[in-house]
């Protein structure tokens, strides 16, 4: 059994273009995992192994890769006291369009490595992932990258993650040398300077005494280090203030591993992945400071037999538990599913449950994915991250354990598509193959949905974005062979209710022999604030308040399903229901004419009708936009922003730059990035991310709703 204190699942994520990738790669080869330092502007880089990833020269999906890691070391050598520590890194891509692989990776990660670039400092998407890592409480260590580029300034960013993050950023060391000349760190806790050489590529680095210039310096930081952390440890506290010369440097480490663990404070490093500087004092502090599988909480599900809360230690011995956090298609193994081992012991060939499907399914063998390579293993265990072959269904989020002990794990949070799109196959051949692909193609992504339009009778793929939709699109070519012809991306709205009403809906239907029949009355409208906040995620609050036996118990079912399908073509414009409710309190049935199949029938015929009495409202996807633009263009930008219904949130400056905040109509939002360029010569960048639905004004739904109704086939 390994020892779990030695385990380390993390994750790397950053802005687009920080160097998660390059720094990725430069773990794989410190650790001796891969021999040729990959880069990414020739697509030779390990975890980027998509086709297209290759040639957007970005990182889509996240791959899990493992290592391992001596420490501590004494000049990177091992000695007695070394020990090996397993590492699981999840790569995660920095496009806003893929934040659910960012999402999905903070679920199963037990710390972080927030990178920045030195010389951008914190950016758009830098503050995504943080709020991403806060809401899943991910202790993190900040790594300041590209230190050799000019323009480089490591505390500048530090000041940056304490005021723009609102963190309490803490470095732990000082650079020596800038930008060209950038040579290693001085490490204030040692209080030695560290220095890369460049003969070894940076495999190896000397230990050197504190530059005669920067002795002050580091005396001044090394004070505030141990300052931030004394309070996490009486006995450094008392010295601090009695004979700081006495303090030694485990209990700065340990005080520093509390502080990270429990979120007070997040280390600051500093390097250069491409220069290779930098990169093995990050894994010491990996080691060091981020948490193992059993510093953390024990995870919570809910028991599914008695709906109380349930928690799984991370202990092999204890009944297994996993989350499947992302299925990927391998061109050679196949079908992988990606899981993290909270608790428990499987074996390679054994059975698991899969909560979801109530299915039990054999898994015929496990694998490790290291660099470029799988290796199968014979088990896994608690605290671990391993990759499955052999689901017959499986889907992102789905909880896996064993049966005997059912638990349903927290599920993820996914974002709402906001994009939609219009496909259909080009040739006869391509129908199936079509069907098929994009049933794989939405088991690997939850942010992908599809639906048919019932009008057109056209499929609809909904996503975050058109980058996101862009990439589904292509994969379909490349993996699945399918050729498709594509409308163009339109927004995907919503529908809604204002107002709550009651109907009676009267199913009845003669026609020779067995008729059907069926009656239900009920209240239909908005689902209750309340029970929105308590049920994340959940459209369709229904309430079963039959008395008397009016409807009988095995018709309920059929109603409630009636209501369900119902919600995925408004009345308004076909748009899906975000949210109703349904309270089911009255009505009849026939003794022989009544069934399931009536009741459901009657449900679908009464959500019509009931829809449109309850003041049926088109709600639009609203955009949190931010752009960062020279001051010059201030006026231009934010009047073209007033001129697409955005309300203005906030303005800061930040680096010589105004930082302007918005919230924008997606629909208003199409072909922004290119009128920004020619707005601002190309200076000023933008991001976006959905923000909520809101209803939109009567004017633009009567424009959308006019565009459905007229058309028989979405335009291209
Ligand atoms: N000068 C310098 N360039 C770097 C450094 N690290 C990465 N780069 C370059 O920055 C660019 C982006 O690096 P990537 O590693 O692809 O960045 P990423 O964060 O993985 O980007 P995405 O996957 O697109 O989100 C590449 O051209 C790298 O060579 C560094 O330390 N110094």
């Amino acid at each position: 059994m390994a020892d779990l204190r030695l385990q380390r699942n993390f994750g790397i994520a950053a802005h687009i273009d920080a160097g998660k990738t390059t720094t990725t790669e430069r773990i794989l080869r410190y650790t001796g995992m891969i021999h040729k330092i990959g880069e990414v502007h020739d697509g030779g880089a390990t975890t980027d192994w998509m086709e297209q990833e290759k040639e957007r020269g970005i990182t889509i999906t996240s791959a899990a890769v493992s290592c391992q890691w001596q420490f501590p070391t004494v000049n990177g050598k091992a000695d007695a006291n070394t020990k090996k520590y397993y590492f699981n890194i999840i790569d995660t891509p920095g496009h806003v369009d893929f934040t659910v692989e960012v999402e999905r990776s903070m679920r199963v990660l037990d710390g972080l490595i927030a990178l920045f670039s030195a010389v951008d400092g914190v950016e758009p998407q830098s503050e995504t992932v943080w709020r991403q890592a806060n809401r899943y409480k991910v202790p993190r260590i900040g790594f300041v990258n590209k230190m050799d580029r000019s323009g480089a300034d490591f505390l500048n960013v530090v000041k940056q993650v304490k005021e723009m993050l609102g963190a309490k950023a803490v470095p732990l060391q000082l650079p020596i040398g800038a930008e060209d000349d950038f040579k290693g760190v001085v490490d204030l806790i040692t209080m030695k300077g560290v220095i890369w050489d460049m003969a070894t590529e940076g495999m190896t680095f000397t230990t050197i005494p504190v530059p005669d210039d920067m002795k002050e310096e580091a005396e001044l930081w090394r004070a505030q280090l141990i300052e931030a952390v004394a309070e996490y440890d009486d006995k450094l506290m008392e010295k601090f203030f009695d004979d700081p010369n006495s303090i030694t440097e485990a209990e700065v480490h340990e005080a520093i591993r509390k502080a990270t663990i429990d979120l007070s404070i997040v280390p600051m490093m500093c390097g250069s992945s491409f220069k290779n500087k930098g990169v093995q004092t990050a894994l010491d502090a990996v080691c060091r400071y981020l948490p193992s599988p059993v510093d953390i909480e024990d995870t919570k599900g809910i028991n599914p037999d008695t709906g109380e809360e349930e928690t799984r230690k991370a202990d092999p011995k204890a009944p297994f538990a996993a989350l499947a956090f992302k299925i990927m298609t391998d061109p050679f193994v196949g079908r992988l599913a990606f899981f993290r081992c909270y608790s428990g012991h499987l074996d390679a060939g054994s059975y698991v449950k899969n909560m979801r499907s109530g299915k039990n399914e054999r898994i015929s063998r496990i694998m490790k994915m290291f660099a470029n390579k799988q290796n199968p293993i014979d088990f896994i265990e608690a605290g671990d991250i391993g990759a499955a072959v052999g689901f017959k269904e499986i889907k992102t989020g789905d909880t896996l354990c064993d049966e005997n002990h059912p638990i349903v794990l927290e599920n993820m949070f996914i974002p709402e598509p906001v994009i939609a799109i219009a496909v259909e196959p080009k040739t006869q051949a391509d129908v199936d193959k079509m069907g098929m692909a994009i049933a794989k193609l939405v088991e690997e992504d939850p942010t992908l949905r599809v639906n048919t339009d019932e009008d057109t009778g056209q499929t609809i793929l909904r996503g975050m974005g058109e980058l996101h939709l862009e990439i589904i699109i292509d994969r379909m070519r490349r993996e699945f062979k399918v050729e498709v012809n594509q409308g163009a991306p339109q927004v995907a709205y919503k529908e809604a209710f204002r107002k709550s009403i009651e109907h009676r809906e009267v199913l009845k239907k003669q026609s020779g022999g067995r008729g059907k029949f069926a009656d239900i009355i009920f209240e239909f409208g908005p689902a209750d604030e309340e029970w929105l906040k308590a049920n994340d995620g959940e459209h369709f609050q229904f309430v079963n308040d039959i008395f008397g036996g009016s409807i009988p118990r095995e018709f309920v079912p059929a109603i409630q399903k009636g209501f369900q399908a119902s919600m995925g073509t408004g009345v308004l414009a076909n748009y899906p229901v975000e949210n109703m409710k349904v309270r089911v309190f009255d009505g009849s049935f026939h003794a022989v004419d009544s069934d399931s199949m009536s009741f459901e029938l009657c449900a679908k015929a009464g959500f019509r009708e009931a829809a449109r009495k309850a003041q049926p409202v088109l709600l639009e996807p609203i955009m949190k936009v931010e752009v960062i633009t020279p001051d010059q263009y201030m006026g231009d930008v934010t009047g073209d922003l007033n001129r697409r219904r955005g309300m203005l949130e906030g303005m800061d400056s930040r680096a010589g730059a105004q930082v302007i905040k918005a919230k924008v109509p997606l629909s208003e939002m199409f072909g922004y990035v290119t009128q920004l360029r020619s707005l601002s010569s190309g200076r000023a960048t933008s991001t976006m991310e959905f923000s909520h639905y809101s209803p939109a004004p009567n004017n633009i739904a009567e424009e959308v709703i006019a565009k459905v109704k007229g058309k028989a086939k979405v335009e291209d």
